[in-house]
């Protein structure tokens, strides 16, 4: 890879609570919302080229090129906007797959708001959502990337300054498809609307954690063990879940604690995504 390249952040995210109030016609689901951006995550890197080709340089093993949301992110943006260059992409590839931390949907996000600026399709974030939302529910909230209180299908957003809390992100080596979860007879899919104002932590739930815990023990099993130490839930529809620590130390004792079989790592709440950060100082400087 050619050295000047730039490396650009793909965070990964937290639903802090997650309520579903309703379900469409189409199936989809009516959720609410907080969606905790987070400092760690992915990393991509963009070369554009004259030859018209969208190439993933480092094949993501199990995930087919054309079924990644890199590759189909870049594709969908060419298209709308008529692009004649295309791009070699790079991906540094951290955080785990189903595990209900955003990592593809955040891939996706990157790759529109980065590709837009390289190749100059001066297209509003406004617009890079809803191109987005074609993709998938998870990517509009990374384009916008604040850490925010989401409804509809998980695209209509009201930002919030959330505390810096810190989490450690665990997860038990279980693979979920979000489409398993929500089509379960089981789903609870009548929890009241809530306003924003009256969030808190402990008010609020994970609909989809009861029945991931009663399919899958070793959620549950997680779950258990951190729940002794802090706070804990399970993010989106699984599989990781999260602990809410004050401080790092404390994050980091319970990571180091943790029994082998689970694998996680400790990352700070963010309120603006790391990589709208990084795209306003490139853009400054
Ligand atoms: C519910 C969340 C919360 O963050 O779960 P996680 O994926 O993070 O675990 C997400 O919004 C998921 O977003 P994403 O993973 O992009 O979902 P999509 O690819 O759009 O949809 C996968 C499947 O989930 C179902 N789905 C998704 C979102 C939604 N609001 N209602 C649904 O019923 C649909 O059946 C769809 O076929
Ligand atoms: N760039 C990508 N990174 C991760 N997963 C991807 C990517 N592109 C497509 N996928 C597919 O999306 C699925 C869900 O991935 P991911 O977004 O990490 O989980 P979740 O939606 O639970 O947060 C993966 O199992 C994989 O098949």
């Amino acid at each position: 890879m050619a050295n000047q390249l730039i490396w650009w952040p793909s965070p990964a995210k937290l639903n802090l609570f997650l309520h579903i109030t309703g379900r469409r016609q189409d199936g989809y689901h009516h959720l609410q919302s907080l969606f905790q951006l987070l400092d760690q995550g992915d990393q991509l890197a963009f070369e554009t080229t004259t030859n018209g080709a969208i190439q993933l340089m480092t094949p993501l093993p199990g995930v087919a090129d054309e079924d990644n949301l890199i590759v189909k992110a870049a594709n969908l943006l060419k298209q709308y906007c008529h692009v004649s260059q295309g791009a070699n992409i790079w991906l540094d590839k951290r955080l785990p797959m189903g595990g209900g931390i955003g990592g593809g949907s955040s891939n996706a996000a990157t790759t529109l708001v980065v590709l837009n600026t390289l190749w100059q399709c001066g297209l509003t974030l406004e617009q890079l959502e809803a191109l987005g939302l074609q993709l998938g529910a998870d990517v509009p909230v990374f384009v916008h990337g604040r850490t925010t209180f989401a409804s509809g299908v998980g695209e209509q957003f009201v930002d919030t300054e959330q505390p810096k809390h810190w989490f450690l992100v665990a997860s038990p080596g279980v693979h979920i498809a979000t489409a398993e979860i929500f089509r379960h007879a089981e789903l609870p899919r009548n929890t009241p609307t809530m306003q924003w104002q009256d969030y808190h932590f402990d008010s609020t739930a994970n609909d989809c954690q009861t029945l991931v815990c009663q399919y899958h023990p070793k959620v549950a099993k997680l779950l258990h063990w951190l729940l002794e130490y802090a706070p804990s839930r399970m993010t989106g529809t699984g599989s990781c879940v999260f602990a809410v620590f004050p401080d790092q130390s404390q994050a980091v004792k319970v990571l180091q604690a943790m029994p082998a079989e689970f694998a996680g790592f400790v990352a700070q709440g963010v309120n603006i995504s790391p990589l709208h950060s990084q795209l306003e100082q490139w853009k400054n400087g």
